[in-house]
């Protein structure tokens, strides 16, 4: 139960935040605001698992996570003022979760860990997931009991189902724009305690996915399922997904549309869990790309990035880096779904990002770095603050020898070099000596951000031109950080001096030393 409260809920906010397509819809929570220090009931979570679900810490101010004052003070402190928070949709906002399945058939638990301990808690009423992951966990329930499929057990290794994701697309064109979030439909993958599709329980695999297609596919009075997969998962460890996959039920492909484009997203990518305060951060992002430039999008995942940077900038080149291959095919389907017209150099590489990063970050004039919560590698970094030192070293014979390309023979980094997928354009030819000038550095661990920022900015490397912040996770103490940052070059024009290349490097280089980075 939530809290200790009692309560008193204004008649619009019931209004606005009860679940629109659940047929699960939740009990509201009781809870009050008699406490002055505590914040609106507008902006609270009013969410019956809160303090037993681990997935949000906080239930007041949703529109406010605590971390932003001092996110506020971070930024102050290092010379940007205006820095901004975008507080979004504070409820029905996940479009991604993954849930443990455990319990027993009778009385399965689909849900998250509580605080500290192995035990599941159920949580169907949960206020932060998109109402069709309610509802499709709801007909995931009602088949777990019908046909007696039996819930993960971690400690013995038994069990069928362990896991469930459910990916939720919000793209339907058949339906107004306005309907299409609420109406979104789920991908659901059932992570499988066995090998493969032949084992002794594949048939209650079938039958258990074809129950859930019967009440949420596109014959059900509710149709709420997009799709199902299966991903066969047996080892004893807590890693969720295990490496095989199989589509099972609805349409293979699973599109989305942010930033401008249609992105394709295969259950084994990485997906954004917050689909609609992602597009804000990529339209904000979009202004800080000029056009025509030549993009890096490194820890690209699918790279819905720099697909978008390409349609709405009109990059000359945009080069992803990912180390997960899985996430190839999608971008291969995004890529097919480019307008025509656009004309660029655009590849996608499998290859990890920390080995060799100045390879990975020659050739472009800005870099998106969005990486995994723990920050930056430090090899990243330590490329980054090498920058400045190159910014007019155009020659290529010169950038060969940097990166040492002569002497390096083994064959996995000259595979990773090689794209995996590659369209040239048909009027661009290569600008390889190109270097980076922008870094647009997207960032979901607030603590690691805040030590990456410390060090691009500490030998006067990089200047932080502008911050943003969005809510992705509202509930928890977190946020999504856009910040922009700037070469400096006066490090470099102290013992190399060269004349400044155009105005704008110029005033970047003045904003540098104003702001004493
Ligand atoms: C926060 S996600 C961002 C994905 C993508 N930018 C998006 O928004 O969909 C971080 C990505 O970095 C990838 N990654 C992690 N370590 C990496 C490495 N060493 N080299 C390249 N990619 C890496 C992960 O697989 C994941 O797809």
């Amino acid at each position: 139960m939530a809290s200790s409260f009692a309560f008193a809920v204004h008649p619009s906010f019931i209004c606005s935040s009860v679940a629109t397509r659940s047929s699960v819809s939740s009990p509201l929570p009781v809870l009050s605001c008699s406490n002055p220090l505590q914040g609106s009931l507008s902006t609270a979570l009013q969410c019956q698992h809160f303090q037993t679900c681990s997935g949000c810490s906080h239930e007041w101010d949703l529109h406010q996570p605590p971390v932003l004052a001092e996110a506020n003070d971070f930024f102050r402190s290092v010379g940007v003022s205006d820095f901004t928070f975008d507080s979004g949709n504070l409820w029905e906002w996940r479009c991604r979760a993954k849930l443990a399945v455990r319990g027993s058939s009778s009385n399965p638990s689909v849900g998250l860990y509580q605080e500290g301990t192995h035990t599941i808690v159920d949580i169907p009423y949960c206020r932060a997931h998109h109402p069709s992951i309610n509802a499709a966990v709801d007909v995931l329930k009602r088949g777990i009991t019908l046909f007696d499929i039996i819930p993960y057990d971690e400690d013995m290794g038994t069990g069928e189902l362990r896991y469930v994701q459910m990916a939720v697309t919000t793209y339907d064109t058949s339906l107004p724009a306005a309907e299409r979030y609420n109406k979104g439909k789920v991908q659901v993958t059932l992570v499988w305690n066995s090998n493969n599709e032949h084992s002794p329980s594949s048939a209650k695999l079938n039958t258990l996915s074809n129950f859930i297609w019967k009440n949420g596919g596109p014959n059900s009075k509710n149709h709420l399922i997009h799709s199902i997969w299966v991903n066969f998962q047996t080892s004893r460890n807590n890693v969720i997904f295990g490496n095989r996959w199989r589509h099972l039920l609805g349409e293979i492909d699973f599109w989305d549309r942010v930033g401008g484009v249609d992105i394709c997203l295969a259950p084994s990518s990485f997906g954004q869990a917050n689909t609609k305060a992602f597009n804000s951060l990529l339209q904000n992002l979009q202004k800080y790309v000029p056009y025509g430039a030549s993009v890096a999008d490194i820890y690209a995942g699918s790279g819905i990035i720099g697909l978008s940077l390409v349609a709405t900038r009109k990059c000359r080149s945009v080069k992803c880096v990912e180390n997960n291959k899985e996430s190839r095919l999608s971008f291969e389907k995004s890529l097919g779904r480019l307008p025509r017209t656009v004309d660029s150099c655009i590849s996608w590489h499998h290859a990890d990002a920390s080995i060799e990063p100045l390879y990975w970050l020659q050739g472009s004039d800005v870099v998106v770095a969005d990486p995994p919560r723990k920050g930056l590698h430090p090899s990243m970094i330590a490329a980054l603050q090498k920058l400045p030192s190159f910014k007019h070293q155009a020659s290529n014979e010169w950038s060969r020898s940097m990166l040492k390309v002569k002497e390096e023979r083994r064959p996995w980094v000259l595979r990773a070099r090689e794209a995996s997928v590659c369209v040239e354009s048909k009027t661009i030819g290569e600008k390889s000596q190109l270097w980076p000038k922008t870094l647009l550095y997207i960032s979901c661990g607030w603590k690691s951000f805040k030590e990456d920022c410390r060090m691009l900015l500490s030998d006067k490397a990089w200047h932080l031109e502008k911050a943003h912040a969005f809510n992705f996770f509202p509930g928890t103490d977190s946020i999504e950080v856009l910040a922009v940052f700037k070469i400096c070059l006066q490090a470099w024009t102290s013992v190399n001096p060269w004349q400044q290349e155009n105005s704008q490097e110029e005033e970047t280089e003045d904003k540098c030393l104003a702001a004493g980075t």
